[in-house]
């Protein structure tokens, strides 16, 4: 059977195209370079499958590079038959071409839909253009709900540092920046004071006139307040019908003058509900033994003695009052 195979006495093709050379040229120059082009195509597809890991055609494509492969080297049997009668070989190979050819054949065809679904060029920009002005739309989307969120997250802080009967800063605001002045104090040793401001008889006022003149009183007087002191004091509903004010580089003496300027326009304000009222005032200056708490306590004992001392009037924490 080998011996068959491998019989190269058959007669060389070279016979049929009589030698004659312009034959021999073209059989011969046209067979190697198909060979030459058939060993090189397989090459290049295997390089761009090892490039290209994530294309999902590697059967076909192996199938198609074997197919090149097998026609390359029919036309090699085919050059080798001109000299000598390896018609067998040839044969064989021929066949394997046929099978393989077949295969791809088959192959590709059921892979058509496949393919013919593959985007074209120009479908993937139109889809990148639509994805841009998607993305687009999402950015402006985006910056929008932010903005709201900006004005929420303000509209939030705002309400939460403001009281809403007075206007004024909240008793959490108040009391923010008043330990911010502690610390500031630590810090730089910068002195500050405190008034605790409370309206007289203010259930009176509630009880004649009612809560909602209530309300308006306080308001105005938060008012006024905020008009007696400088820019950078700050004035809030410590609760009721009390007041805090910061009065930042301020000692005890300056603070004790300007609590007086306010009991005197409190007393001569002008309620839009013709009612007069009076307030006392507590004050009382940081000092290194004390904490922020602990100055509130020493301007509570102090408004408490005003109270006691028949309202109306100021006092400034002495350390001859009990500490809180
Ligand atoms: N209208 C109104 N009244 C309030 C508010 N918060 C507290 N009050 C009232 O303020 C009054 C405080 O009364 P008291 O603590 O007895 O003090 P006072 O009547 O001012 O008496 P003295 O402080 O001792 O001069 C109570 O009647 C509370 O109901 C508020 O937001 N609005």
């Amino acid at each position: 059977m080998l011996d068959r195979i491998f019989d190269g006495s058959l007669m060389p093709h070279g016979h049929c195209l009589l030698w004659r050379w312009d034959l021999l040229f073209l059989h011969l120059g046209g067979d190697l370079l198909t060979v030459m082009a058939y060993s090189l195509i397989p090459f290049g597809i295997f390089y761009f499958l090892h490039k290209r890991k994530d294309l999902n055609f590697n059967g076909i494509a192996m199938l198609f590079g074997g197919f090149i492969a097998f026609c390359g080297a029919s036309h090699l049997a085919g050059l080798i038959n001109i000299w000598h009668g390896y018609y067998f070989i040839e044969g064989v190979i021929k066949f394997a071409t046929g099978v393989i050819s077949i295969v791809t054949a088959v192959c590709l065809w059921r892979l058509m839909p496949t393919l013919i679904s593959i985007p074209s060029i120009d479908m993937l920009k139109q889809r990148n253009a639509e994805l841009e002005s998607l993305r687009t739309e999402l950015e402006e989307a985006n910056k929008s709900l932010e903005e709201k969120v900006k004005q929420r997250t303000q509209e939030l802080e705002r309400q939460a540092n403001t009281d809403t009967v007075t206007g004024v800063a909240s008793r959490f605001a108040i009391m923010d920046r008043l330990s911010r002045c502690y610390l500031e104090y630590q810090r730089y040793h910068r002195p500050f004071s405190i008034l605790m401001i409370d309206v007289d008889h203010f259930k009176d006022i509630n009880d004649n006139h009612g809560h909602q003149t209530g309300d308006t009183v306080l308001h105005e007087l938060a008012m006024c307040i905020a008009s007696n002191v400088r820019q950078p004091d700050s004035v809030g509903r410590y609760g009721g019908e009390e007041f805090l004010v910061i009065l930042p580089e301020t000692p005890g003496e300056q603070a004790h003058e300007l609590a007086d300027r306010i009991r005197l326009a409190v007393e001569a304000m002008t309620l839009t509900s013709n009612i007069t009222i009076t307030c006392s005032i507590g004050v009382a200056t940081i000092s290194a033994s004390i904490s922020d708490d602990g100055l509130v306590s020493r301007a509570d004992k102090a408004l408490y003695k005003a109270k006691n001392a028949g309202r109306n009037q100021v006092v400034s924490y002495a350390s001859g009052m009990a500490d809180g």
